[in-house]
């Protein structure tokens, strides 16, 4: 249980400034619904039930990226989800905020304006620092507590993450509680399961699959590795794959950073991961076609998602083990076509007794995406670098300012 005060200890009928994450895939201007808006809804939901003035803060993409966007649209969205009004201010601490708080009755929700557009936000500095800052230091007399459930921002230390818990009385919403219990010390967890520990590893990035391999070595039995990673351990075994094919911009780069530790993972500790042995891709005809690493003489064409015969040789090491960890979708989940791998394994923990954890980025979409129930895992992260620091053992700088708060 962590050792931070969570809403059971905040009393009602107060005006509490609550941090969120509703931090989204943006499409043409158009912010996509995920997982976080109905994750999120349930604190904001609580809260506002509880009587109190509810005022939301979060930020969306960062400066000069194409996802830098006004939270109107997450405003529409997540009031979907808490089935209450959200009012929303385009503006985070100067007069229209204030007003727009000060004008708020028990029970009414408000959505401030994307705190990455404020200059005080984003650069990383201690929490003492940012609890000095103008935001922070012109919002909080107007609040009685802080409330913080940006879980999946807990590993940024920003003035809406870390600054306002030395103002205020500070406060882990549902999600950080739960994100936090499930997540930390699943090292230690899996060392004290008895039977078989599984990770599977997948997503576009070797870096964090090679993080968590280098760190979770002696607590995970097997990695079943997919995704980007799966074809650049592969490569380092010599096989004529895991490099960019036509316009491709996805691996070259990735394996000269990580060559060198990749071949040493597979020369030295090659028994404590399972690599695919077949392949999806996009065919002439646009469907999805297979092929066996063993029949690959030259690599032609991006590969999408493992094929079928690595998924039953998968299968049965989820449905042997007692624990199983998810970091990253093992393809193209997205496309429907290359979603196999991914919803096979997934559903294959989700039919397994064992204890289990989804996460990592959008792989907790894949769940909502191809109707798979919530009920059959332990827990489903909604967080992607904050997930892959807690598997890894790092610190979550705002995490970890709640528990000083609360000791
Ligand atoms: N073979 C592949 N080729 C291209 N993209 C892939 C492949 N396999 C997985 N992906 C992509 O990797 C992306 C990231 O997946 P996911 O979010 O599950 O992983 P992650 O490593 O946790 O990333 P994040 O940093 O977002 O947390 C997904 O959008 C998925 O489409
Ligand atoms: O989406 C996330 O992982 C968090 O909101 C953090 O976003 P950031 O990587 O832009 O800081």
């Amino acid at each position: 249980m962590a050792a931070f005060n969570t809403l059971d200890d905040l009393a009602d009928g107060q005006r509490v400034l609550v941090r969120v994450d509703l931090n989204s895939p943006v499409e043409d201007g158009v912010v996509q619904d995920n997982h976080r808006f109905d994750r999120y809804a349930e604190t904001v939901r609580e809260l506002a039930d509880r009587d109190n003035k509810v005022v939301l803060m979060a930020h969306q993409g960062r400066p000069g990226r194409d996802d830098f966007v006004s939270l109107d649209q997450h405003a529409e969205i997540l009031e979907e989800y808490v089935g209450k009004p959200i009012n929303f201010v385009e503006d985070i601490y100067g007069d229209d905020a204030i007003d727009a708080i000060e004008a708020l009755d028990a029970g009414e929700i408000l959505l401030l304006e994307n705190t990455r557009m404020a200059d005080d936000e984003l650069p990383e500095k201690a929490p003492e620092e940012h609890a000095k800052s103008d935001f922070v230091q012109t919002l909080s007399p107007y609040f009685d507590a802080f409330v913080n459930d940006a879980y999946s921002a807990a590993h940024r230390a920003h003035a809406s993450t870390v600054g306002f818990a030395l103002e205020l009385p500070a406060y882990a919403g549902r999600v950080m509680e739960a994100e936090y219990e499930y997540n930390t010390g699943v090292a230690e967890r899996a060392r004290e399961t008895e039977g078989q520990v599984t990770m599977v590893l997948g997503g576009n990035k070797s870096e964090d699959v090679i993080s968590v391999v280098n760190n979770l070595g002696d607590a995970i039995d097997t990695f079943l590795i997919g995704g980007l990673p799966g074809e650049l351990f592969l490569r380092a075994e010599g096989y004529p794959v895991g490099m960019d094919v036509g316009d491709m911009d996805l691996l070259d780069d990735q394996w000269e950073e990580t060559k060198d530790t990749l071949e040493d993972l597979v020369e030295n500790r090659r028994d404590e991961f399972e690599l695919p042995t077949d392949f999806a891709y996009e065919d002439a005809a646009d469907e999805r076609a297979e092929i066996a690493l063993a029949d690959i003489e030259e690599k032609e064409t991006g590969y999408l998602d493992i094929g079928h015969d690595t998924i039953e040789s998968y299968v049965p090491i989820i449905e042997d083990s007692e624990a199983v960890f998810v970091k990253g979708a093992v393809g193209v989940f997205e496309d429907e076509r290359f979603a196999d791998g991914t919803v096979e394994l997934i559903e294959a923990i989700g039919r397994t007794d064992c204890f289990s954890v989804v996460g990592g980025g959008d792989t907790a979409r894949t769940l909502s995406m191809y109707g798979l129930s919530e009920d059959n895992y332990d827990h489903i992260s909604i967080a992607g670098g904050a997930y892959l620091n807690a598997l890894t053992g790092q610190e979550l700088e705002a995490a970890e300012v709640l528990i000083e708060q609360a000791n």
